[in-house]
Parts: C-alpha cells; structure tokens; sequence
C-alpha cells in the first residue's frame, strides 16, 4: 500500500504521529489546530467543529441512503443503557476494561459537606458516588436485543433494524480514532443463520463500495474483538476461527496499523440465547451487525483528503452533498 498523502506541504509522511522522529505536530494536534476537533483536557474525549458534523450527517444519511430498500424499523436509543440489561449482555464477561458506569451522589447533608470539603482539597471525592441504574451504552445494538424480544418470536424472515448512537469506552489514546464516547451507526439483522450471514456478506460489499467511493484506501480482514485477560485470547482466538468478525480498514494514524472504520460481525445464537430471543419456528435466533464509526470514517477523509473540506475530491463532495 501507498504510504498516507502529507497532510499538508510542511506535514510529510514520515512525520506521522507513531514516527519516533514526529517533531512535527501530529494528526490530532494539526485536527485542533485547524479547529476540526475541540479539547476538552481528556484524551478521547473531543468536541467537533461544524465543519467535522456536516461530515458526520453526511456519512449517517449515505448510509441510509445504501439501506433504503431494506426498510430497516429505525429506532433510537440514548447513550445510557440499562444496568441490569448490560450485566445480564455478558458485556462485563468479555470487556470489564472498556465498561463505563453512571454513578450519582447519595449521601446526606454532611456527607455532602464532606463531599465539597474534598473537592477544595483536591482529593478524593467520590466515596459517597453510588451506582445508578444507567450504564453508557458501549456499542450500539446492546440495547437493542432485550428490546426485540420482549416482542416475541421474530417473524417469519426475521427482523432488520437501523441504529444509531454515542458509544462509550474506556480506551483513552492519543490516537484521534480511538475515542472514549464516539457515534456508531449501525444495522442489525435478527433471523436464521442463513438469513444473517447473507445480511452480512450484502453489507461487507456495500461497505466496502461506499468507501471506495469515497476515494478511501482500504482492505477488509478478519478480525477479533479486545477481550479482557487470558481467557480472552481463546476467545479471540475462536472468533477469528470462526470467522465471525470482520473490519474494514482505513490507513488513518500510520499505513502500519490501519484503523477499522466498519465492523460486520456475526454473533452466531449468543444474545439469541442470552435473551431468549426464537425465530418464528420457535428455535433459537441468530444475528449480525455492522457498526459504521462515523468520527473514524470522517477522520480517515479528512486524513486522505486534506483538512479543508472545500478542497476535496469533486466527486467525494458529490457523494457527501449531492
Ligand atoms: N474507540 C473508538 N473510537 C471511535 N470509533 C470506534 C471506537 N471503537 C470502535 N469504533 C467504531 O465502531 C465500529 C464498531 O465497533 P467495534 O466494536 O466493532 O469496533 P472494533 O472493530 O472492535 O474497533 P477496534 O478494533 O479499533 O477496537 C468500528 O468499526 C469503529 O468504526
Ligand atoms: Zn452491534
């Protein structure tokens, strides 16, 4: 693969961020600089420019836009989800290191007097921080199954859904791409196993049409999820001998270590299982999603296409805007 274009004339390529050498200023320092992202003092936690959001809207309506004839029932969640609905997800199973949790004030006057004392003094304040019953929301679809199968059986053909929301994960980078609270687009297919691997092979080709069109260096390779600990290798480890995940990726930080920027994952009969979620025969439903990260697709435009929006491919801008 080609290496990245320069970001602009005094930004070459061996300049990139993960070059030992950088002096140069990074891509997520040349990002604020050129107000696109916004600081906020944490790491992954940025706000954005006008210019970064008509990206964003761009991208979730082109997606929409390649769905159109499915008909997939939208629904919308927050970003908080329910705490007893995340721990039965088995989320905590696989990513405890990724899980963020609500937690609120719920003590009495004086703890509250303590609570500000500590806050003057810089030290801990949180003693009397108790859990609530939200939790952030870590990928889009985890609010979704309970949702559906509290309906019922699914309907003969299954079911097909569009979402979308802020993901929250407790990966803190100084890699633009990798974000603690970041949106996901994403479809989810609930049918047969037939039925959902078919959804997914239709969604890794347009994926992968979409971003080409959008003039994107990619490559679509196997892939496995960052599971928690030694147990978690042999679980990587069967979802790639399984084949169940799959990434397209984007050289956005360094040509090195591309970044994925859709997911299409098939989940076999895991939440079909863990939510007794049955097809309209009565066995045991099975499902897929794929995840669009709709800041890493943009940061990997504004990578490849330069930082000033007006200055992109015409045809990339007809894609985006008509
Ligand atoms: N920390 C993040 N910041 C921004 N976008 C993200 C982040 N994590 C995931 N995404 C986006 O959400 C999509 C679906 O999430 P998924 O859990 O499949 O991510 P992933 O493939 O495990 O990401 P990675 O391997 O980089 O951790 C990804 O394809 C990506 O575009
Ligand atoms: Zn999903």
């Amino acid at each position: 693969m080609d290496s990245l274009p320069a970001l602009d004339r005094d930004a070459s390529p061996e300049a990139l961020p993960d070059s030992p050498a950088a002096e140069a200023p990074t891509f997520l320092d040349r990002l604020f600089d050129a107000g696109l992202l916004v600081r906020t003092g944490v790491d992954g936690l940025y706000g954005r420019s006008g210019a970064f959001e008509s990206v964003v809207e761009a991208l979730d309506r082109l997606v929409s836009r390649l769905g159109a004839d499915d008909k997939a029932e939208v629904m919308r969640f927050p970003p908080g989800m329910s705490r007893s609905t995340f721990e039965r997800s088995g989320y905590l199973k696989g990513f405890p290191h990724l899980a963020g949790t609500v937690h609120s004030f719920c003590g009495n006057e004086a703890d509250h007097a303590r609570l500000l004392a500590c806050v003057e003094a810089g030290k801990d304040w949180t003693e009397k921080q108790a859990a609530t019953d939200i939790v952030l929301t870590p990928a889009a679809c985890y609010p979704l199954y309970p949702t559906a199968a509290a309906r019922g059986p699914l309907p003969q053909g299954g079911l097909l859904f569009d979402l979308q929301s802020y993901c929250f994960r407790h990966e803190p980078s100084l890699e633009p791409t990798r974000m603690q609270l970041f949106r996901m687009r994403e479809y989810v297919r609930m049918g047969s196993p037939d039925e959902v691997l078919a959804f997914r092979e239709v969604w890794l080709d347009r994926g992968t049409k979409m971003m080409a069109g959008l003039g994107l260096p990619l490559a679509v390779d196997l892939a496995n999820d960052p599971f928690f600990g030694r147990a978690g290798k042999m679980l990587a480890n069967n979802q790639r001998n399984q084949n169940l995940k799959f990434e397209l990726n984007v050289p956005v930080n360094s040509v090195e270590k591309p970044t994925a920027c859709l997911s299409f994952n098939y989940h076999q009969d895991h939440f079909g299982t863990t939510w007794g979620l049955t097809q309209a025969d009565g066995s045991v439903a099975h499902t897929a999603c794929v995840g669009f990260g709709l800041e890493r697709i943009t940061l990997a435009l504004l990578r490849h296409h330069g930082l000033d929006l007006d200055a992109w491919p015409a045809d990339v801008r007809a894609t985006l805007w008509g």
